[in-house]
């Protein structure tokens, strides 16, 4: 077998154990699933190109162990005829889509074509084709590679499969060390400078691969396996908004473009700062009211914090939020005080410097005057280069906005009611209104044991539905909540409980 024969003549120990691991968990997965249930998930890009070749050699040496265990020759030229999924879209790279196209031909890999996103892709093969395994060229360093292990089952909200990681814990050294040593044919994009590739709207050569030559005018790269420090693979990247599955760049001024997407669900965090609140001196109402207003434009909260009056508890917590998140929405710590540093750790958190804001000092020249605490009005200092100002009629002193952090100005609740509905109201605004959560709220006095198994399984049917319980006592009625999108999947985990237990043992109530 090609592959398998030019590893071992190779002189490459680390590529030889990181090859042999590999291999091992491909064979694995051919032992534990039937060939027909198992796909691989190919975009004509280098790790699923490695991908490819190593499912090529797993294979073989499967085969080899099970059908020809009686000493006969197996046939090395071999096809793996994988089911092999692939999510076309229109804004690939037409190298990476004819790349693909030959590749399955030359190897006689069976072609499935998904034209959606991948979730909804994905529920749809399932429902047609029994799919238990995927294999995924999915490595540690990978933005969707957090928490993974080579064997992972797909994320709570995704249709059900076991994700197969061969070549996770591969560096992008090992990745080209394999590729050259196989001398495997990988799409030509990568001999232009590009070392890893999106869509053709977030893709452009690594910068780090550029040819010095002032006597073209044409700008020249290295081949990608000519990068040495693998760490920077996706310089060439657009930065994404995290949660989202579609490619979604974000562009300088934290905006994102992607226009309405009603049924999804975008998430956001707040940042209450403030040590007041965490004296226990002052309550926080502004949180709770968002949360409320969030969920009913169809947001999904994921966190709410405090944190102190201090630079870095608030950089630490915008930093680690910010990349989480679609959006974060922060309050309290602003103003001429020296507790206000809410702007500060923002940009801390950023990387930038506060400078003064022209635009934003004549807004507040012209509500306080010329009343400042030094020669300057330093409220109007703002994050550089980052910042946006929110405009709208109702509002004396626009919002501000630094990338995807939308710093709010309200300290009471009435406050918080104008500033939002003003927010929603922006021609462009950055709060997109997506399809709201439906929810049903089911109350019982049977006790947590007679319910806990029942609830449980129903999470499990019903994955796309929320199914929560919360009481208001401890002796007092338990309250299940179900919330999702689907009204139908919701009205239809809350009857699947009902049908199981006698009849009345639950009633609905309001939330
Ligand atoms: C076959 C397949 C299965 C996936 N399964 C999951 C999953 O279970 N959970 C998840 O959050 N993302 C899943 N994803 C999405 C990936 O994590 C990731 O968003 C996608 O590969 C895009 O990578 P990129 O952002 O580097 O282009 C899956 C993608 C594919 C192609
Ligand atoms: N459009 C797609 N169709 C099928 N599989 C995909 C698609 N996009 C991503 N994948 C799967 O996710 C894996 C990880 O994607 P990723 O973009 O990180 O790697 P790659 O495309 O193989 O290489 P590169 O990092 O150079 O772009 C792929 O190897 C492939 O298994
Ligand atoms: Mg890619």
């Amino acid at each position: 077998m090609d592959i398998d024969r030019a590893i071992k003549e190779s002189s490459d120990r680390r590529l030889q154990t990181k090859y042999n691991n590999a291999v091992y968990v491909i064979q694995r997965t051919f032992s534990l699933y039937e060939f027909e249930q198992v796909a691989f998930s190919f975009n004509g890009g280098k790790d699923s190109t490695v991908l490819l070749h190593l499912l090529r050699a797993g294979y073989y040496l499967h085969k080899e162990k099970t059908d020809y265990s009686n000493g006969n020759q197996l046939n090395c030229m071999l096809k793996c005829p994988i089911r092999t999924i692939y999510f076309e879209s229109p804004c690939a790279f037409p190298e990476i889509n004819s790349f693909t196209y030959e590749t399955a031909a030359v190897y006689d890999l069976h072609l499935e074509i998904i034209r959606s996103d991948f979730k909804s892709g994905l529920d749809t093969l399932l429902k047609e084709k029994p799919t238990k395994a995927i294999f995924l060229g999915t490595r540690i360093g990978d933005p969707n590679a957090v928490g993974q292990e080579q064997f992972s089952p797909s994320s709570t909200g995704w249709p059900p499969f076991m994700r197969v990681n061969p070549i996770l814990d591969w560096s992008y050294r090992d990745v080209w060390a394999f590729i050259l040593t196989c001398k495997v044919k990988y799409c030509s994009l990568y001999d232009q400078g590009y070392t890893s590739i999106g869509s053709i709207h977030d893709t452009v050569p690594n910068a780090l691969l550029t040819i010095a030559d002032s006597s073209s005018m044409k700008e020249n790269f290295k081949p990608a396996y000519m990068l040495s420090d693998g760490r920077q693979e996706r310089a060439g990247r657009a930065k994404k908004i995290s949660s989202m599955s579609e490619s979604t760049p974000v562009l300088s001024n934290g905006l994102n473009n992607i226009g309405p997407h009603k049924n999804s669900s975008l998430t956001a965090s707040i940042i209450a700062v403030g040590d007041e609140i965490l004296f226990g001196t002052a309550e926080d109402q502004i949180g709770a009211t968002l949360c409320k207003k969030l969920q009913a434009i169809g947001w999904q909260v994921a966190h709410v914090a405090v944190v102190r009056n201090d630079v870095d508890s608030v950089a630490d917590e915008v930093e680690h939020r910010t990349s989480k998140d679609d959006m974060v929405f922060m309050f309290g710590g602003l103003g001429p005080l020296h507790s206000d540093v809410s702007l500060a750790g923002v940009a801390k958190a950023f990387g930038v410097r506060l400078a003064p804001d022209e635009e934003f000092e004549e807004y507040l020249r012209h509500l306080i005057g010329d009343h400042c605490t030094g020669d300057r009005n330093e409220m109007a200092l703002l994050p550089e280069g980052i910042t946006e100002l929110l405009h709208h009629e109702m509002l004396p002193v626009p919002l501000i906005k630094c990338r995807n952090v939308i710093i709010l100005a309200a300290t009471n609740f009435s406050e918080l009611e104008t500033q939002w509905e003003c927010l929603l109201q922006l021609p462009s605004t950055p709060v997109v209104q997506m399809a709201p959560f439906m929810s049903k709220h089911l109350s019982t006095m049977l006790s947590d044991i007679e319910t806990t198994q029942v609830i449980s399984k129903l999470c499990i049917d019903f994955s796309d539905i929320y199914i929560g319980c919360h009481r208001k006592s401890r002796v007092g009625p338990l309250i299940i909540n179900f919330v999702g999108k689907d009204n139908t999947g919701v009205e239809l985990a809350a009857e699947n409980l009902r049908q199981r237990f006698p009849a009345g043992a639950f009633y609905e109530v309001k939330p």
